[in-house]
């Protein structure tokens, strides 16, 4: 039986890395993608320590549109865990917005 694949946005975030660690443990496997706007990859090179395999990390922008279709286009995945958002919403709640929003589109395709 084939593997699950499963996408992390905000992969090297917070929330992302932790739930990469759980199904990496748990025989996933994963791609992350992150802008590394506020992510760490020093992160990503913990667990892949941890695990002692490599993880795949796209850094890239998730409003970009055309980036995003093809990653989905390139990969059979299970499914799609969406924790890149910005934390500090305050500052500007229309680009945290937008942020959030823009993957679905290509996502739900
Ligand atoms: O457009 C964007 C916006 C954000 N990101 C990425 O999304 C990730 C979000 O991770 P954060 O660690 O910034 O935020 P989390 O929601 O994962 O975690 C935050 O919320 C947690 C509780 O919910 C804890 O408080 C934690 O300390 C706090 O960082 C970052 O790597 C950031 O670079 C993108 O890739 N693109």
């Amino acid at each position: 039986m084939n593997r699950e694949k499963w996408l992390i946005t905000g992969g090297a975030g917070y929330i992302g890395t932790h739930i990469a660690d759980l199904f990496i443990a748990d025989g996933k496997d994963v791609v992350l993608l992150d802008s590394l706007y506020q992510g760490l990859s020093s992160r990503i090179d913990y667990l892949c320590k941890k695990h002692n395999t490599d993880i795949p990390l796209e850094v890239v922008d998730i409003r970009d549109y055309t980036a995003i279709e093809n990653i989905l286009e390139n990969n059979n995945f299970s499914g799609i865990v969406h924790t890149a958002a910005l934390k500090a919403v305050g500052e500007s709640p229309l680009q945290a917005n937008a942020n959030s929003v823009q993957i679905q589109t290509p996502a739900l395709k």
